[in-house]
């Protein structure tokens, strides 16, 4: 019967409860909930989508991903949270994964301030920051994080199921370490990590370290950690490599990141549902299949 399974488009201006019985529910309503809090049109799609209340009353139906777990991720103050903790669990395993919390007794070389708000259009637009005089041009709620030199390159990781991809991208070039009185540089991310980046701060000089790829092995812990703690299947990791130490950095983690540079995004969404509808057959349990893992 699973092999008659039908692929909807839900209808967001449509009451969700009209157009089931659904199976899997597949969504990115990340953007659209961040939007709702200032904007009267994304709060009618959430009020049509009452997702809450149709898995409330499906229990079988499985939410990719679940949205007490994807809401946790809107703000940077929690994912920075679990990047800690993370450091903790991989600590035995994996000592390639630093720490990147920020300490204020002790201003770090260079600084990059993101909004608190980890979704929405605003959230990207961020600045690097050189010295405590900076501290003056950041609007807070905020987060600051250490600036790693990392040669320019971003790796990107790509999670669906139980299968991760890995690419990369252009990233933000080195700056010289050290006390500076360079001004407050403020960038869109969108301008320096997309693949068609091309912008001055992104610009890589002769002297850049060999691109090494990640260990697989540290990628593997960190996504199979990761699964754990999040309880989703479909997101990013961001991270880049020290050219200092050599040292993994998580930079952010991303709710159903774009999947566009994945050929093998479709085949794998599918093997993930079948497997987790096959669990549920086997008696997984809806708490087990609504986790996404
Ligand atoms: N700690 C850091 N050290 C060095 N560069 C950083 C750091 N944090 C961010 N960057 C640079 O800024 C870019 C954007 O950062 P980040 O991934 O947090 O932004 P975002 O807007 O949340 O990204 P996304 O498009 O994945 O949602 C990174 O790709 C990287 O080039
Ligand atoms: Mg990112």
């Amino acid at each position: 019967c699973r092999k008659q399974s039908l692929l909807l488009q839900i209808d967001l201006t449509r009451p969700l409860v009209h157009q089931g019985p659904f199976d899997v529910i597949v969504h990115k309503l990340s953007d659209v909930i961040v939007e709702a809090e200032q904007d009267s049109q994304s709060q009618q799609l959430l009020a049509n989508f009452q997702v809450r209340s149709y898995v409330s009353a499906h229990p079988a139906t499985v939410l990719l991903d679940p949205l007490p777990a994807m809401t946790r991720l809107l703000d940077r103050f929690a994912s920075y949270r679990i990047m800690s903790e993370l450091r903790e669990s991989l600590r035995g395993e994996c000592d390639r994964i630093p720490t990147n919390t920020f300490s204020f007794l002790f201003f770090p070389p260079h600084a990059v301030c993101k909004t608190r708000v980890a979704h929405g259009s605003l959230s990207h637009e961020m600045s690097l920051i050189f010295s405590g005089g900076g501290l003056e041009d950041i609007r807070p709620p905020c987060v600051l994080q250490s600036f790693v030199n990392h040669g320019a390159v971003l790796h990107k990781v790509f999670v669906v199921g139980d299968r991760h991809f890995c690419v990369e991208r252009p990233s933000l070039k080195n700056f010289p370490s050290g006390a500076c009185d360079r001004k407050t540089i403020f960038f869109n991310s969108h301008e320096v990590s997309k693949p068609e980046s091309n912008s001055d701060l992104t610009a890589v000089s002769n002297h850049t370290a060999s691109r090494a790829p990640p260990s697989s092995e540290a990628v593997a812990a960190l996504v199979g950690e990761l699964r754990v703690q999040l309880g989703m299947a479909l997101f990013g990791v961001d991270l880049i490599i020290s050219i200092h130490t050599h040292t993994l950095t998580v930079i952010d983690i991303n709710i159903f990141p774009g999947y566009e540079g994945v050929p093998q995004f479709f085949s794998s969404l599918l093997s993930h549902i079948e497997s987790v509808l096959d669990q549920r057959q086997a008696g997984g349990g809806p708490s087990a299949a609504t986790t996404g893992l």
